[in-house]
């Protein structure tokens, strides 16, 4: 399979082939620029070390966040900003390798531990996206984790990456436990959040000559809890509120945080998981590291029996994580259809 990249860089390509013609509707193709859909900013400095006023008033604002928005920017969440630009670099080294190169990391199995390739699900798909993706599981029950042994480094400075991330998780699931009325270790305790998986997804969105003519990702949530995504300084994600999509412009050094599948079925329904798509541009090559951190693969998450009422009975089925990520990644990137398979009709 021929990567985005390569295709990207043929010389004098100046249109895109069809099989990258990807259609929206012309209502799809509106930006909002309303006042009203900014996204909210949650200062993680408030969440872990603010006097206990700041705290509560950070997580009732991060609740806020999640019911309205499923979307928010963090700020001062401590993970040094060098430390993510030198993730970056090695990912943009990572995709240089060679089509060879890469093809080592290919993969075959959707569970394999590490996994790359271009659009999301080449063997399902009609319109392939514009994007190569290298994707790795990180289990910390696995204690030699597998990682690409290219670029020198790249496994290291990543690896660590991935554990602070799953520290600042950590600490926005406590607070958004709270927020819906549970114990602050709630979340953690009922995903088995220890050994809670990583995904590590890589994305690369080269120039494209034909912008909108094209789709990076498609509309779609994600399959775990909460998702955290840097870029390097080039924006195209774009994120969907009260039927709109509004441009996720990051502060720099914020992440991008989503909620995600889990969380919704989790609160029953409270936190809708945020949908969100990304789209190319003519000019720069985009890279963007999304980590989803979700349950242990083995958990079977069902939603909070304290979240359920006479009103609101239980809106989901329960389903083992393992089996969520399999049915997700296994078919097409669509919208939600995947949590729409474990709704339960009451
Ligand atoms: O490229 C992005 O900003 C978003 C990527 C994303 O949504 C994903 O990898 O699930
Ligand atoms: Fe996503």
């Amino acid at each position: 399979m021929t990567c985005i990249k390569k295709l990207a860089e043929s010389p004098g390509l100046t249109s895109i082939p069809s099989l990258y013609t990807y259609t929206t509707n012309p209502k799809d193709q509106e930006v909002s620029e309303d006042p009203e859909d900014s996204i909210p900013v949650i200062d993680f400095s408030l969440l872990t070390s603010g006097t206990p006023h700041q705290r509560s008033q950070a997580i009732e604002e991060l609740g806020k966040a999640c019911k309205d928005w499923g979307f928010f920017l963090l700020i001062n969440h401590g993970v040094p900003e060098r430390q993510m630009e030198a993730v970056i670099e090695n990912i943009r080294e990572f995709f240089d390798l060679t089509e060879d190169e890469k093809r080592e990391f290919e993969g075959k199995n959707l569970l394999d531990p590490i996994r790359c390739g271009t659009s999301f699900n080449t063997s399902l798909e009609n319109v392939f996206f514009w994007r190569d993706f290298l994707k790795i599981l990180i289990n910390p029950d696995d204690h030699e984790f597998q990682f690409p042994n290219k670029p020198p480094g790249f496994r290291e400075v990543s690896l660590d990456y991935c554990k602070r991330i799953r520290e600042v998780a950590r600490e926005l699931l406590k607070a958004i436990s709270m927020s819906l009325g549970l114990e602050p270790c709630y979340i953690e305790k009922a995903t088995n959040l220890e050994s809670g998986l990583q995904v590590f997804i890589a994305n690369l969105y080269p120039p494209c000559p034909q912008p909108e003519l094209a789709m990076g990702l498609p509309p779609h949530s994600d399959h775990g809890l909460l998702t955290l995504v840097m870029q390097n300084g080039i924006g195209g994600l774009q994120t969907r509120h009260n039927g709109n999509w509004v441009n996720a412009n990051a502060i720099p050094n914020s992440f991008l945080v989503n909620t995600a599948d889990q969380l919704e079925i989790l609160s029953n329904g409270k936190y809708k998981s945020n949908v969100h798509r990304a789209v190319v541009n003519s000019k720069a090559t985009r890279i963007s590291l999304a980590i989803a951190n979700g349950p242990s693969l083995e958990t079977m998450i069902r939603p909070a029996p304290e979240l359920e009422s006479k009103e609101k009975a239980a809106a989901y089925i329960g389903m083992k994580y393992k089996d969520y990520v399999e049915l997700q990644q296994g078919n097409q990137l669509d919208g939600k259809s995947c949590l729409d398979r474990v709704r339960a009709f009451n």
